[in-house]
């Protein structure tokens, strides 16, 4: 596949490698760091497919570009998600694909699967608080992370207790609390925890490094080409 690189950061460089071992082509780089080359330099006739790893403040109009463009995109940036509906407006007047995951780990997204399922679970019985907690890098701009929005809208989707969540410990039945670390070089580590007086049920996930995020994505990018429409990690997946 020709492959266009949006954001030449952690992740860009990271996918840059893996997709280079793949067999796969980079068609271009579009980054602060290059400056002089644009989204709208390139067309389908150029790309098959552009992954987008860059900003919360940068992410919509890069995605918006490539639809635009007539590029499918496979979208990871986190925390520019209140325009996605107007992505996903774009993505269909122009008949074009999307792929959009908070976290492209095949490993994450079981996670998200069991946190769905131990929620209205746990819903049946009483006496159980829940919270989630993630820990990340001291780089990360973002709070809560994407995966533990995503996390959060899940035990809310199955567990009617609990309403909204807020980034911060709280002392409303009705709120869920999704508490955020930055420490160290942390890749990511998200906790999903119910207590009751009597005992702790703790569902975790760590990445020790960022490979999955990497696979999955190119794995979205390979899955997307020829496809039209919006699409998530369930839809690759079948979960
Ligand atoms: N969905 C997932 O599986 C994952 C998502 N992420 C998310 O991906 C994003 C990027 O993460 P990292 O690579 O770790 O960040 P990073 O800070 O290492 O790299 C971001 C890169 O984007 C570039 N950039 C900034 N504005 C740009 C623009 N307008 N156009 C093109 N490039 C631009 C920066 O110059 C930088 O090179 C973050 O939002 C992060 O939360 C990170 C890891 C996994
Ligand atoms: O910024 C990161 O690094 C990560 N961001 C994603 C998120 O916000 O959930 C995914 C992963 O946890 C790493």
């Amino acid at each position: 596949m020709k492959l266009l690189l949006i954001g030449h950061g952690k992740m860009g460089k990271a996918i840059e490698a893996q997709a280079i071992a793949r067999g796969h082509q980079i068609a271009g780089i579009v980054d602060p760091s290059r400056p002089g080359v644009h989204i709208s330099d390139f067309d389908a006739t150029s790309v098959d497919a552009a992954i987008e790893f860059t900003h919360p403040d940068a992410a919509f109009a890069n995605v918006m570009a490539c639809l635009q463009q007539g590029l499918p995109v496979v979208c990871g940036s986190t925390g520019w998600l209140h325009h996605f509906p107007e992505a996903r407006d774009l993505c269909k007047e122009t008949g074009g694909a999307l792929f959009y995951a908070s976290n492209y780990s095949v490993g994450v997204n079981l996670f998200f699967h069991f946190n769905e399922y131990i929620a209205a679970k746990m819903h049946q019985f009483g006496g159980y608080d829940v919270q989630v907690r993630e820990i990340h890098h001291t780089q990360k701009v973002d709070q809560p992370s994407g995966t533990a929005l995503t996390a959060a809208e899940g035990i809310i989707r199955h567990f009617p207790a609990k309403t909204m969540w807020r980034n911060e410990p709280s002392q409303a039945d009705h709120e869920l609390a999704v508490l955020s670390e930055r420490t160290g070089s942390v890749v990511g580590t998200h906790i999903v925890t119910y207590s009751s007086e009597a005992d702790t049920i703790e569902l975790k996930h760590e990445a020790h490094t960022r490979d999955g995020f990497v696979q999955g994505a190119l794995l979205a990018a390979e899955w997307l080409v020829g496809r039209k429409g919006v699409f998530g990690m369930k839809d690759m997946l079948g979960l």
